[in-house]
């Protein structure tokens, strides 16, 4: 099969969280299984050129329609850790991807609608066919929407898409100069309820809401968090839409590559090790001390990796690091705060536990830190409000590292709780669950997960072995993709 991604991110040319882990990932398990597979990215200055291959031109001066003209764009191709990628970039005063920053513009739905109709034009024109277009969140959103309203008619009729939802919370919402940019036009047949009008802002139209009407198949990333969408407020605002659609609508769960993410083959930690081996772990939880400057001792290191947001529950990660110093353990975070205020609480706490040998904060996105922090730390809290799938418990499980999660999402449905999962055996068991979004909750976890690391070490030690055990690693999501693909791909 013939398969196309495009998407705003892919790890680790350009990523600002797990959606761009998953766009790689997939793509590389579905090569794997002897498909074609391509990419589309935007092309942003602050990409990670050094993880590009044999850069070169792939189209000069595609002319893409914008407002009535057209803004021209150079494509760029080149491999990415072995998959091939195509990079737009646009030649317009609006300068839409060299800012310096992947998200965060005032017209960032502007930006990405370019993309989208920058992305369709290419495939047009450079005559690709892919069986499958395969989208991901709201900044794609528009694709199913403008291959089913024009493109099938300019002989792009064949084309199905799959829509990946990795987080209900950003929608895209716009008002209607999208539509006369993209050329789509006619206001009032797409503010329809039935179309892209928001829910529930009747002057918005809604990106998402577009991609989840008009693709072939939508999912988000884990079962759990599908039905958490349709039935619960983490739908935010697109239960209805998703109960209207749901015999097209399901959770699929994330994997991890383990190419990039295997303690025994990482090149970026100190010391390699398997399960069987646990002493490499240990090196590292020395390398990660000697590197963060935190003191040499018998505590457990107990680490947050993640974006800085209200989704991951950042109250309570900041409950978590004093948590941890009053019961003797260490504490490393490693995140990007998503909101001025949020990164102002945390550089000021970050001042304040300055010389506290016992805890440190890195505040910023490090992907070789990350690596180290999962291979060096004992445990990971993850105290997320909600959670379509997670990628952090998912690594920290094949680096041994026991997480401490908040039971949502795809967090219940991959850490299942030492003490009280009653649904599998005790040596299937795998970490700490909590529920509540109470700090007693989360305490009354990080308390367990301490007490038996300090009380029973053997205990926990064969924890960690269990956890390693599990394999999150991308075959079954593979093979379920594959399905969804075969099921759309001869749809009329
Ligand atoms: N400061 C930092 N420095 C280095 N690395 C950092 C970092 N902050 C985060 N990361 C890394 O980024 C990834 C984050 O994964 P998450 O699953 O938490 O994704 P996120 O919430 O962004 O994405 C959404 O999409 C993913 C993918 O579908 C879903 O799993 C998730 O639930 C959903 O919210 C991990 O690989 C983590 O190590």
């Amino acid at each position: 099969m013939y398969i196309v991604q495009i998407a705003s991110e892919c790890a680790p040319v350009i990523k600002a969280g797990g959606l761009g882990d998953v766009v790689y990932g997939l793509s590389r398990e579905l090569e794997n299984r002897g498909n074609c597979v391509e990419l589309i990215l935007p092309m942003y200055d602050c990409m990670r050129y050094d993880h590009i291959w044999g850069l070169h031109d792939a189209y000069r001066d595609l002319g893409v329609p914008w407002y009535g003209g057209e803004i021209k764009c150079d494509v760029f191709c080149g491999w990415v850790h072995g998959r091939l990628c195509f990079f737009i970039q646009p030649k317009s005063q609006d300068e839409f991807f060299n800012r310096g920053y992947v998200y965060g513009g005032h017209d960032d739905p502007m930006r990405f609608a370019f993309f989208s109709k920058a992305a369709m034009e290419f495939l047009l024109k450079s005559n690709k066919r892919p069986d499958i277009i395969h989208c991901h969140d709201w900044q794609t959103g528009l694709i199913p929407v403008m291959l089913y309203e024009m493109y099938q008619y300019y002989g792009m009729e064949r084309q199905r898409v799959c829509y990946t939802i990795h987080n209900f919370r950003h929608q895209g919402n716009c008002g209607n100069e999208i539509l006369e940019a993209t050329g789509l036009n006619r206001p009032e047949y797409y503010f329809h309820y039935d179309r892209l009008r928001d829910n529930f802002n009747p002057f918005a139209l809604n990106l998402m809401k577009g991609g989840i009407v008009y693709s072939n198949y939508v999912n988000t990333v884990s079962p759990h968090h599908a039905w958490e969408a349709r039935y619960t407020e983490v739908g935010y605002g697109l239960g209805h839409t998703l109960e209207l659609h749901q015999d097209k609508f399901s959770g699929i769960l994330n994997g991890v590559d383990y190419n990039l993410w295997n303690p025994e083959t990482d090149e970026l930690i100190s010391s390699m090790y398997g399960i069987d081996d646990l002493k490499g772990k240990a090196k590292n939880k020395k390398a990660l001390r000697e590197q963060l400057l935190l003191a040499d001792s018998d505590k457990p290191i107990i680490a947050y990796i993640g974006r800085l947001d209200d989704q991951k529950g950042v109250n309570q990660v900041h409950h978590a690091i004093y948590y941890a110093l009053n019961r003797k353990a260490q504490f490393v975070l490693l995140g990007s705060a998503t909101s001025a205020d949020v990164n102002a609480k945390f550089w000021h706490e970050k001042h304040f536990l300055n010389d506290n040998p016992d805890v440190h904060l890195e505040l910023g996105f490090n992907e070789e830190l990350a690596h180290l922090i999962y291979a060096g730390a004992d445990m990971v809290v993850v105290p997320s409000k909600f959670e379509p799938c997670g990628l952090t418990q998912l690594i920290s499980l094949k680096y041994g590292t026991v997480p401490i999660v908040r039971g949502v999402g795809g967090l219940l449905s991959t850490v299942f709780d030492r003490d009280y999962d009653l649904n599998h055996a005790p040596e299937k068991r795998n970490g700490y669950v909590f529920y509540q979004t109470d700090n007693y909750a989360l305490e009354s976890a990080m308390e367990r997960a301490i007490g038996l690391f300090y009380e029973y070490p053997k205990e926990f030690e064969q924890l960690v072995q269990q956890g390693m055990e599990y394999d999150y690693s991308w075959k079954s999501a593979g093979v379920q993709y594959i399905n969804v693909y075969d099921r759309i791909k001869y749809q009329y």
